[in-house]
């Protein structure tokens, strides 16, 4: 486990979180790990199982076969596995668009439904690309609800006041998502995962999410899992106590990430989202088309060009994340009462007490 660190007046986690944050001088990004390059040190290469999955199946949610997944664990973190982009080319444009168009949908739930009535936040693709075709979206012109979109659940709504599922709260999972967890889940030793909650965070260049533990979910022997699209992030992953020493590294768009095992409850955080180079905003492996016709039976399906020309603009300063989560053990119920789930300790209040919002509005602790 990560080495805990007390430092003087800050602790370890807050204190590199904030120079990640920091805009001016920009941050030394040379300690964050890029698993994307052969690194050595605190990384291993994971042998992932491909037997319970049949390979046609993985391509038909848009994936490489599994033997060719380049997949790392790293040296402290028990459980914690990270794959390197296993997208097939062309296919995070799909995943891109449903988390864009789809899946902030009604009956989903998002920020926006916090203030908004239903009839406001219906539509938001709609409504969008409505105004971005009209007048652009240079600087001065109002937000779009697109951009003003901060997160959306899936499944078991998440509570963000009492920081629980409740059986009460419930929608359908998008069965594509689920099938493509499903599928991570198993090559990662998780056979039979059954994703039923999911949280959608949107990052703008500026935004950061605070540290925090996903520890809600009822079953923490099932995985959390972590899919990324469009900008880079730093990921800090700490210990099983608030102020332990994370490590740094970045999340390329395509890459995944498998929190179980003993790394399930660790805290995590994004401090932030780092700005892609000029004159090359987008990541190359999302410009990419599909290289086969898709087939009706596969669950990806192609991206209409004016589709992605909206996911481009949107991605070209913006980062989607998508965790998966299992609720409840398989023929588990959920308690009479959620009272005795309450977290204590699951979310950090605002860096420094400072632009503190609505948790229901924000989310975990973010800032924008
Ligand atoms: O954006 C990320 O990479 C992390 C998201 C996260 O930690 C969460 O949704 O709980
Ligand atoms: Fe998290």
């Amino acid at each position: 486990m990560a080495a805990s660190i007390a430092e003087h007046g800050e602790d370890a986690f807050r204190k590199l979180f904030k120079q990640y944050k920091r805009r001016n001088p920009p941050p030394d990004f040379s300690e964050v790990i890029n698993l994307s390059k052969p690194c050595k040190d605190k990384v291993f290469t994971c042998e992932l199982n491909s037997a319970p999955i049949i390979e046609e199946d993985v391509s038909k949610a848009g994936l490489r076969p599994v033997k060719d997944w380049r997949a790392f664990g790293l040296h402290g973190y028990p459980g914690f596995i990270f794959i390197c982009n296993p997208f097939l080319p062309g296919s995070q444009q799909y995943w891109v668009k449903q988390c864009l168009k789809i899946y902030p949908r009604k009956p989903n739930v998002c920020n926006l439904d916090m203030h908004m009535s239903s009839v406001e936040t219906e539509n938001i693709w709609e409504k969008s690309i409505d105004v971005i075709r009209r007048k652009g979206c240079g600087k001065g012109e109002p937000k779009t609800l697109l951009e003003k979109l901060r997160w959306v659940t899936l499944g078991y709504h998440y509570d963000w006041n009492s920081k629980t599922y409740s059986p009460d709260h419930y929608t359908p999972f998008p069965k594509e998502l689920h099938s493509l967890s499903h599928k991570v889940a198993a090559a990662c030793g998780f056979p039979g995962f059954n994703a039923e909650a999911g949280i959608l965070n949107y990052y703008r260049s500026d935004s950061s999410l605070g540290i925090h533990v996903d520890e809600s979910e009822l079953d923490h022997t099932r995985p959390l899992l972590s899919f990324s699209f469009g900008q880079t992030a730093v990921f800090l992953l700490g210990g099983t106590k608030r102020e332990d020493r994370p490590t740094a590294m970045f999340m390329n768009s395509g890459d995944i990430m498998v929190m179980s095992g003993p790394s399930r409850l660790l805290y995590h955080a994004v401090p932030c989202i780092v700005s892609a180079p000029a004159g090359n905003m987008l990541p190359p492996c999302l410009g990419q088309r599909l290289e086969t016709e898709v087939q009706d039976d596969d669950i990806i399906q192609s991206v209409s060009e004016e589709d992605w020309d909206v996911c481009s603009w949107y991605l070209q300063t913006s980062r989607v994340n998508v965790t998966v989560r299992q609720v409840l053990a398989s023929g588990q119920t959920f308690p009479d009462s959620q009272a005795s789930h309450l977290s204590t300790d699951s979310c950090e209040k605002s860096e420094e007490g400072k632009n503190k919002k609505r948790k229901s509005e924000s989310g975990y602790e973010r800032d924008t």
